[in-house]
């Protein structure tokens, strides 16, 4: 309305008056076409006096006009006082950051847009696992992000996770580390150490000590296994003190796990009540937490000088690797000191310590995979990747069988049909409960105790999948993603052992079941961990039935809480013997 009113208003009559006024010229006096002018120079642009000359152009251009086309001559490239140089300048850098940016992202997975210096990280939620699974159904099996500076490419399926870990596992067998996983593996020095270290001959000769030695101890000597079934008669003890009561079950998992892993690094004797050793585990399961809530630190380390909460977090950090590493000093000082000779290897320290000797023997000075420093943060590496990883799996398995009392039912008579009323079940006995096995399985599949691993990086850039990888990536493996894929996995989300077992009733394991990672940097302690689920899950069934709580509900089977390992929502159970 207002507009069609001023074009009435405006009309021919008055660009005509306009016109006459301004001496015929129709517009901007430096087009060519204005009588007795210049054409537009970028010499008469620099003129001392184009202001002034400007000025009454707009004057002399007419009420008309100017509500009709607007101030002529009103373009950047004509604004007076500006001067060409910053422009120039500006638009140059803006430029050469845009082909920057496209030439360092030319090739690289597509991916989400975060903020500027903290990236995506802030988006992610509680759960990565769970928001990756909702990118990747957007950006594909492979795709990118930000984490702070740093690009992250994740592995979204089994296909990605097995181009990149089995298919190039040369390449993409680093261990990225932010600044506080480096913190926790580096002497004073600034060197890592330990089964962590970021790749190389050390890494390589240590992990291969590891696997060889674990693998000894384990699956080769039966006092481990004898020590397992003990720990496991006392927790069932333990649960029949409560009476039929209900009880959190996780603290008494988290001490049974702990004393195996104990009774493996230090000795079969290792005393499980010592305070300086729970006090231990207690510190390792925390800085497991913290790991999770310190990941603006492993991108902005300065943040810990910064009073506040990151500040009190890496205090905490600190101050528990500090005694964990001390604990551990403090047992190969102990051993040395009581076993000064080679003998027969019964725990993890001394199988390294008779491993020294020998190559002292042989006249190797420099020990490189087998210096103090590398045991030590063995020590600390082997108990933190497998108390918390055991235990929370343990947790899982229980859960999962208060909310499916059918398949405790089911394994039940497979024990009762396999092993003798009053016998403990050993290692041996395990192909006669395929059932069982099949239940752990789907225990580990659903819960994904470590649903993203550790993170790896590739140390030259490759091409995967099509997808251009920088060198040094931050490379994360969701193996949540690979173990829900409808593509792999009837009805994912049920809790179906069944899945696990040939036409035969036997075990059938596809190699999209992943829990332990695959290629070069999968779990060290595969064999040991499958023991000891197995001797804990089937001597526990043997002898206790287990019902939901009934002082609180249970949980949602689906409610899971996530530090760097994923654990079920705290739960109550009831424990009752079998008779
Ligand atoms: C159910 C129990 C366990 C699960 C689900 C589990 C899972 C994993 C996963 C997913 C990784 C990362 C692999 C990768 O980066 O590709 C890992 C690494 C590792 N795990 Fe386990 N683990 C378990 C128990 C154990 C136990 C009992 C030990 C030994 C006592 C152990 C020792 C290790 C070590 C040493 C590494 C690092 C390997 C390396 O960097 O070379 N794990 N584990």
């Amino acid at each position: 309305m207002g507009r069609r009113k001023q074009r009435r208003k405006v009309g021919k009559k008055d660009v005509e008056n306009s016109k006459r006024r301004s001496g015929g010229r129709s517009g901007d006096p430096w087009d060519g076409k204005a009588k007795g002018q210049k054409p537009h120079t970028w010499k008469a642009f620099r003129t001392p006096d184009y202001p002034t000359r400007r000025a009454p152009v707009y004057r002399e251009q007419g009420t008309a006009q100017l509500l009709r086309e607007g101030p002529k001559g009103l373009n950047v490239m004509n604004l007076p006082q500006l001067s060409l140089l910053p422009l120039v300048c500006v638009a140059c850098s803006i430029g050469f950051l845009l082909w920057h940016y496209r030439r360092k992202h030319k090739g690289i997975p597509p991916g989400p847009i975060g903020l500027p210096v903290l990236g995506y990280v802030p988006f992610l939620g509680p759960h990565p696992q769970d928001a990756f699974i909702a990118l990747g159904k957007r950006y594909g099996n492979v795709f990118s992000f930000y984490m702070g500076s740093q690009l992250t490419i994740v592995l979204n399926d089994y296909h990605a996770v097995k181009a990149a870990f089995s298919e190039q596992a040369d390449t993409f067998n680093g261990r990225a580390g932010g600044f506080v996983s480096t913190y926790i593996r580096q002497d004073t020095k600034g060197k890592t150490h330990g089964l962590g270290a970021p790749h190389g001959k050390t890494w390589k000769d240590g992990r291969r000590f590891m696997i060889q030695t674990l693998r000894d101890l384990g699956m080769g000597r039966s006092h481990l296994q004898s020590r397992i079934i003990e720990e496991a008669d006392r927790l069932i003890d333990t649960f029949l003190q409560f009476n039929g009561q209900s009880f959190d079950p996780a603290p008494w998992l988290y001490a049974f796990s702990g004393s195996i892993i104990g009774s493996l690094l230090f000795g079969p004797g290792y005393d499980r009540t010592d305070p300086a050793f729970t006090a231990t585990m207690a510190r390792l399961r925390e800085n497991d937490q913290f790991r999770a809530l310190t990941w603006p630190l492993q991108c902005f380390p300065w943040l810990r000088h910064v009073p506040g909460p990151f500040k009190r977090l890496w205090g905490m950090v600190v101050a528990n690797t500090q005694q964990i590493l001390l604990f551990m000093r403090c047992q190969v000082a102990e051993h040395r000191s009581t076993h000064p000779a080679k003998e027969e290897a019964r725990d993890y320290i001394q199988a390294f310590l008779n491993k020294q000797i020998s190559l002292q023997e042989t006249g190797v000075t420099e020990l490189q995979a087998f210096e103090d420093e590398e045991l030590i943060q063995s020590l600390r590496g082997l108990s933190s990747a497998g108390v918390v990883t055991s235990a929370s799996t343990m947790s899982w398995l229980l859960f999962y069988l208060l909310h499916n009392c059918h398949v405790q039912e089911k394994i039940h008579q497979e024990l009762d049909r396999a092993i003798e009323s009053g016998q403990s079940v050993t290692i041996e006995d395990r192909v006669k409960l395929p059932y069982l096995e099949a239940v752990i399985r789907e225990a580990q599949r659903l819960g994904n105790v470590s649903p993203l691993g550790l993170p790896h990086t590739n140390h030259r850039e490759t091409t995967l999948l099509g997808h251009r990888i920088p060198a040094n990536s931050f490379i994360i493996a969701n193996y949540k993603a690979v173990h829900v894929d409808p593509a792999f996995w009837h009805a994912p989300h049920e809790f179906d052992p069944t899945r696990f077992l040939d036409k035969d009733g036997r075990i059938n394991e596809p190699a999209h079941f992943m829990p332990f990672s695959i290629g070069k940097r999968a779990c060290g302690g595969e064999a040991l961990a499958r023991m000891v689920l197995f001797l804990f899950t089937a001597n526990i069934l043997q002898r206790l039935r287990i019902t939901g709580p009934t002082d609180r509900p249970l949980p949602p089977s689906t409610a899971s809480v996530t530090f760097l390992h994923t654990t079920p929502a705290a739960f109550s159970m009831r424990a009752f013997a079998r008779t």
